[in-house]
């Protein structure tokens, strides 16, 4: 199964990411932490991304597409994966498409999970509030409300763009996270059961 989840910072991608992929064996993508990881190692993309993550930029689409590709051709990738933070630009979106075409892979879903903007401004403070020491560079106010701003702007646009593709499924993300994960599962099942019509 091969999903991704979109949604704003603080919208719970990462929790739900997780469940899924414990109930289907099948790995998170997450380009934040792969981008975070190469800015630790100090990697030639680490150094590129450093700067622009701490304000709260989105890296160059080539690089992110990039190590996406890599990443997808691993071994473990292939019953499956979870893109976490990916695609955030319509750009990306359709570079995705194609990889996945070169690849002879398909989407199942797009599950959008929908929240209010205000308690999302209360989720990201508290989660700077309880980072404390172990704080995320790029965790401060200022990044956090840039964060926003930038997908308002270039990454909600992707709601249109896959309710045309028909992968679109929207999660009502206020709700407590079991009942969420419980959502994401009824939705995923029942997008398989038309497929599976569908096809038949
Ligand atoms: N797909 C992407 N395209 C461009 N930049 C990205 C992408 N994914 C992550 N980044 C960079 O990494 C930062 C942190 O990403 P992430 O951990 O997904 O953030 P959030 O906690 O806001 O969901 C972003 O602000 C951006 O600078």
């Amino acid at each position: 199964m091969r999903l991704i989840l979109l949604g704003p910072p603080g919208a719970g991608k990462g929790t739900q990411a997780k469940r899924l992929m414990e109930a289907h064996g099948i790995p998170q993508l997450s380009t934040g932490d792969m981008l975070r990881a190469a800015v630790k190692a100090e990697t030639e993309i680490g150094l590129k991304a450093k700067d622009i993550m701490n304000r709260g930029d989105l890296v160059p689409d080539e690089v992110v597409v990039g190590i996406v590709e890599e990443r997808i051709e691993e071994p473990d990738c292939k019953n499956g994966f979870i893109l976490d933070g990916f695609p955030r630009t319509v750009a990306q979106a359709e570079a995705l498409e194609r990889v996945l075409e070169r690849h002879g892979m398909d989407l199942d879903a797009v599950l959008q999970l929908e929240v209010d903007e205000n308690a999302l401004a209360a989720r990201v403070e508290q989660r700077v509030a309880e980072s404390g020491d172990a704080v995320r560079e790029d965790d401060t106010v200022e990044a956090l409300k840039k964060r926003l701003v930038v997908y308002r702007e270039q990454t909600a646009p992707l709601v249109d763009h896959y309710r045309e593709t028909g992968h679109l499924v929207t999660i009502d993300g206020m709700k407590p996270i079991d009942e969420v994960e419980a959502a994401i599962s009824e939705a995923l099942s029942s997008a398989k059961d038309s497929r599976i019509r569908a096809a038949g």
